[in-house]
């Protein structure tokens, strides 16, 4: 089968969760690097862009948008979404817990620097107030060394995203989360996502300027 082809910004985004769930299951993809407005336009312009936003992932013949649907197609078609409806609901429930404290974080670049600044203040406490003692909770009540069942998930996925991208904040955000640390250690080590992890993977960096000045341009806002 074709390999799913990935239209976003050389940058993380809301395309990041998507390259971590595809890596994650080990399957490799193509990425499109939206470097100009008429890029952008021409994708508009065929069709592909069902509300006019990236990211879209061309995937079992589909040109899909909308980060969560994606997200969610992907994780059951790779066997991330649980074992049965309660299962699914949870690991929903912990997804979107974690992509609203991301979402923040992915806002922040494109703020002014005092709103930036407020912002990533407000990322970290809300990570340590509420985030990350729920998830410390979670995984002292389960037990088990996943979120969800005693499996591998989405959850645990979108998990570790958001630690390394708070720990990028503030490297000592999870000292008072043992249980979350021995987490960060143990699903780094799942050997996709160690490959992942290496210096060489399609892992983007943190947003630049240019990031920002680059999406800026080709979204003109
Ligand atoms: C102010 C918000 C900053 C984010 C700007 C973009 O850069 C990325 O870091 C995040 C977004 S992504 C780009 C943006 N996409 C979305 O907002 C998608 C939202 C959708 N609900 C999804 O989850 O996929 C975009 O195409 N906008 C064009 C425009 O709406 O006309």
């Amino acid at each position: 089968a074709a390999k799913p082809k990935l239209y976003y910004f050389h940058g993380r985004g809301r395309m990041e969760s998507i390259r971590w769930l595809l890596a994650a299951a080990g399957v490799e993809f193509e990425e499109e690097f939206l470097e100009t407005r008429e890029q952008y336009e021409k994708l508009q312009k065929d069709g592909c862009l069902l509300f006019g936003q990236v990211p879209l992932v061309e995937v079992d013949g589909m040109m899909l948008t909308q980060t969560r649907a994606i997200l969610s197609y992907l994780a059951a078609k790779f066997n991330f979404y649980g074992k049965d409806l309660k299962e699914r609901v949870r690991i929903d429930m912990y997804v979107d817990g974690t992509l609203d404290l991301m979402a923040m974080i992915m806002l922040a670049p494109f703020q002014r620097p005092e709103e930036k600044q407020e912002t990533l203040a407000s990322v970290i406490q809300k990570a340590k107030a509420r985030y990350f003692p729920v998830f410390e909770k979670i995984l002292k009540d389960h037990g088990e060394d996943f979120l969800v069942g005693n499996k591998f998930s989405w959850a645990d996925i979108q998990m570790l995203e958001a630690i390394l991208m708070v720990e990028e904040l503030n490297a000592s955000v999870l000292s008072d989360f043992p249980l979350l640390k021995a987490f960060k250690t143990r699903i780094s080590n799942i050997p996709t996502i160690k490959k992942f992890l290496q210096p060489g993977s399609q892992r983007k960096p943190p947003p630049d300027a240019h990031y920002v000045d680059l999406v800026s341009n080709i979204l003109q806002f």
